[in-house]
């Protein structure tokens, strides 16, 4: 496959060449690479896997590349330590060709529509990192953040490796724990010989995280924008120390007692903030603490979650949208019908409408069940819309319907807001999501003296921009100056940053 040819338009032409000094890229929707760092067992597996795991939970499509696995599968020469020597040079022609087979993997994902992809091997000297660099970042336009795990702790080693490497596929022929153990130090000081930690004046332009001692110490270096934002808090909050978690719901007065019995050192009690979960455990002695993320509204979120992989938008976000949009006195405001006006442009192949995540939440929060379950047989309802209009046409009928009502004015008259839309949906079915009148209005608005029609375009652009991998290379096409973008368009580019840096939706949304 031919990558250069099958990047998607954006990407070609974002280069860091066009930020100086000081200035980041923050575009939220760039594929990125997070690469491990560091000695055999230090953990880049255990945090790979589990950084995955949330990343897919919070809407993010990730997959891990172990390129423990690729090693194994180009080669049966793994006998010994011997092996990962410096100085085999066999061995290393081997590793250097796994490398780029399992980086090749990784951007082709990425080209096809993975998000995240973490890539998870040692690359422990600074001459793979820049390869690394090179193609993820160089070639293809994407992003790049490592993250090192560094730890001198010989106890940790060796629990480590007893817990996870006697089990390797690596040491099917070698039966006696002990053989293991001192096999995998040695592999371990052969890396030792050339690894070369993370140094932020010698690798200035990375960005990275160092995570010392299984957390004791975090190091963050020039992290750019929400996702890495969002790694790097996941990996601050993380443990790896084994602990035990009780499920329990209802049988109050049994519980606590059962409890008591129990005698569990150090318990503590987690329960939503539902009426009944508080009463369920209001007997059992612990510390305990309630959870907004707990409450039940979060099953019926996975389940619409998990059947709307295509959605732009988790349903996480439209809860804060409301939470954002909720007057003191629980009233919906106008900005938020606003707000799902857009949302509903842009998220046309979500088989659900903004309008209905606002039904579900006002539905589930309710006390009385039985909105509870009109919204569960709405779900049901919308499941078998999804399978009755396929292929041929990516909108339901039910998208339409809403489109014509929200547009249709006291006198049956269709208004502006469904030319717009239509508009929209016309954008977002075609290759690129832009509408030819959007770009008109974005050249307009980024030449244009008068700022209100520059604020204007630019909440046009915070409308679609969460859905669209890059801005700037479109800009500068419409502009017909592929080269340097001039100093008007920067300024109205470092304007759409300031609103995009932190979260990957609109200052007006968050
Ligand atoms: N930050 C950390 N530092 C040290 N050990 C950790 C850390 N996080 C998890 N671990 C422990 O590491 C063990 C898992 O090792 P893992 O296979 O992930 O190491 P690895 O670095 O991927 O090794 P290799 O380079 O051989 O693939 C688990 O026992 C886990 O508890
Ligand atoms: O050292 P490299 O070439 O990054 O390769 C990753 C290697 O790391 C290991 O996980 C180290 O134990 C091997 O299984 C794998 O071959």
């Amino acid at each position: 496959m031919d990558l250069e040819d099958n990047r998607a338009e954006g990407w070609k032409y974002l280069n860091k060449q066009y930020f100086g000094d000081g200035e980041r890229a923050n575009y939220v929707n760039i594929p990125h690479v997070i690469a491990m760092v560091g000695l055999p067992a230090r953990g880049k597996t255990y945090i790979s896997k589990k950084l995955s795991r949330y990343l897919n939970w919070i809407g993010i499509n990730t997959r891990v590349f172990n390129l423990g696995e690729y090693r194994r599968h180009a080669t049966s020469a793994y006998t010994s330590h011997e092996f990962f020597r410096a100085d085999n040079k066999e061995a290393m022609a081997i590793r250097q060709q796994c490398a780029l087979d399992a980086l090749h993997d990784v951007c082709e994902w990425l080209v096809k529509g993975g998000e995240v992809a973490v890539f998870d091997a040692t690359n422990s000297t600074r001459e793979r990192r820049r390869m690394i660099r090179d193609i993820v970042v160089h070639k293809m336009g994407f992003k790049l953040f490592f993250v090192e795990s560094i730890c001198d702790d010989p106890r940790i080693i060796e629990q480590n490796i007893m817990e996870v490497k006697v089990s390797s596929p690596d040491y099917t022929n070698i039966q006696n724990t002990d053989n293991v153990l001192n096999d995998f130090l040695l592999r371990i000081e052969h890396y030792k010989e050339k690894y070369e930690p993370l140094e932020e004046n010698l690798e200035s332009d990375y960005s990275f995280m160092k995570i010392y001692d299984t957390g004791e110490k975090v190091v963050v270096h020039k992290h750019e924008g929400h996702i890495q934002s969002r790694i790097v808090y996941y990996l601050m909050n993380i443990h790896i120390v084994p602990r035990t978690i009780y499920l329990t719901r209802q049988y109050a007065g049994a519980l606590a007692g059962y409890i008591e019995t129990q005698a569990i050192p150090g318990l503590r009690v987690w329960t939503s903030w539902m009426r009944r979960a508080i009463q369920t455990v209001k007997d059992v002695k612990a510390p305990q603490e309630r959870w907004k993320a707990l409450n039940e509204i979060d099953a019926a979120l996975n389940e619409i979650d998990a059947v709307s992989a295509t959605c732009p938008f988790s349903s996480r976000f439209f809860l804060e949208l409301v939470d954002a949009t909720t007057d003191r006195q629980g009233r919906h405001s106008w900005r938020r019908r606003k707000a799902l006006n857009e949302i509903d442009a842009v998220s046309a192949p979500c088989p659900f409408s903004s309008r209905f995540f606002l039904e579900l939440v006002d539905a589930t929060t309710d006390r009385h069940s039985w909105r509870r379950r009109k919204a569960l047989n709405e779900i049901d309802a919308a499941l078998n819309e999804i399978d009755a209009v396929s292929a041929p046409c990516p909108f339901s009928s039910r998208f339409f319907l809403e489109l014509v009502d929200a547009t249709t004015d006291r006198q049956g008259r269709h208004s502006w807001r469904r030319r717009k839309a239509l508009n929209e949906i016309d954008a977002v079915s075609a290759p690129c999501p832009f509408s030819s009148r959007f770009f008109l209005e974005l050249v307009d608005a980024t030449t244009d003296r008068h700022s209100w029609r520059r604020r204007k375009a630019l909440n046009e652009i915070d409308a679609v921009s969460a859905h669209v991998p890059v801005l700037i290379p479109f800009l500068l096409r419409a502009r017909g100056c592929d080269n340097r973008p001039s100093r008007t368009s920067f300024k109205a580019l470092n304007e759409i940053d300031a609103v995009s840096a932190t979260c990957p939706f609109s200052s007006r949304f968050s």
